[in-house]
């Protein structure tokens, strides 16, 4: 079976071709192979009867999730140059997504409509999106307080916020992460607006912890921004890891991420 290791933007993936072979890793073996291959998810390619592929995610933790962003793009890319197709569609557990080639090398992917219902994302309860009723911190002046959320197929919040660097990530992201208002969890995403059209983005991710790039993040970090007219609908997102162009089109309400994918090394097990 092939394996190959890439990563969209930092974000790092280990990508296992299970289209002829059967893979299916246990909790413990999900872990293990995220420990020893230094990736942030696992996929798995399985064959599908519609679309040029099934698309299985696991986090680090070995939970099992709906949607990659930027393992979706790295995805894409194999897909486009083993097809020699200018467009490839990808079943995931969420959605069906596109991918293609887009200038200088990098890949858009039609990452399909936010969700912003409160049973979409999910919450606990009915609350309004554009900022939940959670406060991390000392009640009367708490450090974090009310983010917008939304789902990209699987469940982020946003905190906006003046200076990403000032937040300690790895010991506040955790306390959102499975905070009771989050009955399946959270993505935890720091965003600094910086301009109309740019925003800067760091994020804790559900089972992942703080990586160098989140695809579904940016999506939901701009998806947000945007909804609350601080920004553009197209903004670049600049993450530890590098650069994505988001677009939430108003002519289809889709979300199209745009980046850079890197093959680090391929290998056959
Ligand atoms: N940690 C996320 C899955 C991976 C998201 C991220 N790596 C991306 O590129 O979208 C979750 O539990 O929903």
């Amino acid at each position: 079976m092939k394996v190959w290791k890439m990563n969209g933007a930092g974000n790092a993936f280990a990508i296992f071709d299970a289209r002829s072979t059967s893979f299916v890793p246990s909790t413990d073996q999900v872990r293990q192979i995220a420990k020893d291959m230094k990736a942030d998810q696992i996929v798995a390619l399985e064959r599908d009867v519609a679309r040029d592929v099934f698309m299985r995610i696991w986090n680090a933790d070995g939970t099992e999730v709906s949607a990659c962003g930027n393992a979706t793009r790295c995805v894409g890319k194999l897909l486009l140059a083993e097809t020699g197709k200018d467009r490839v569609t990808i079943q995931t557990e969420a959605d069906v997504l596109k991918a293609f080639s887009a200038d200088n090398g990098l890949i858009t992917v039609d990452m399909g409509s936010p969700l912003m219902g409160w049973e979409d994302i999910p919450l606990s309860e009915k609350m309004d999106v554009r900022g939940v009723d959670v406060k991390i911190g000392p009640i009367d002046n708490p450090w974090l307080a009310r983010p917008a959320v939304v789902s990209m197929g699987n469940p982020h919040a946003v905190f906006f916020v003046k200076n990403v660097d000032d937040y300690d990530i790895r010991a506040l992201g955790p306390l959102v992460e499975w905070h009771p208002t989050f009955p399946e969890g959270v993505n935890v995403g720091f965003a600094q607006v910086i301009d109309r059209q740019t925003i800067r983005l760091r994020v804790w991710e559900r089972g992942a912890g703080l990586t160098k790039a989140c695809g579904t993040g940016a999506c939901a970090a701009l998806v947000c921004a945007a909804r609350a007219k601080l920004t553009d609908r197209t903004a670049k997102l600049i993450l530890d890891g590098g650069e994505l162009t988001i677009e939430w089109r108003e002519t289809d309400d889709r979300v199209y991420m745009t980046g850079p994918v890197e093959l680090e090394f391929e290998t056959e097990i």
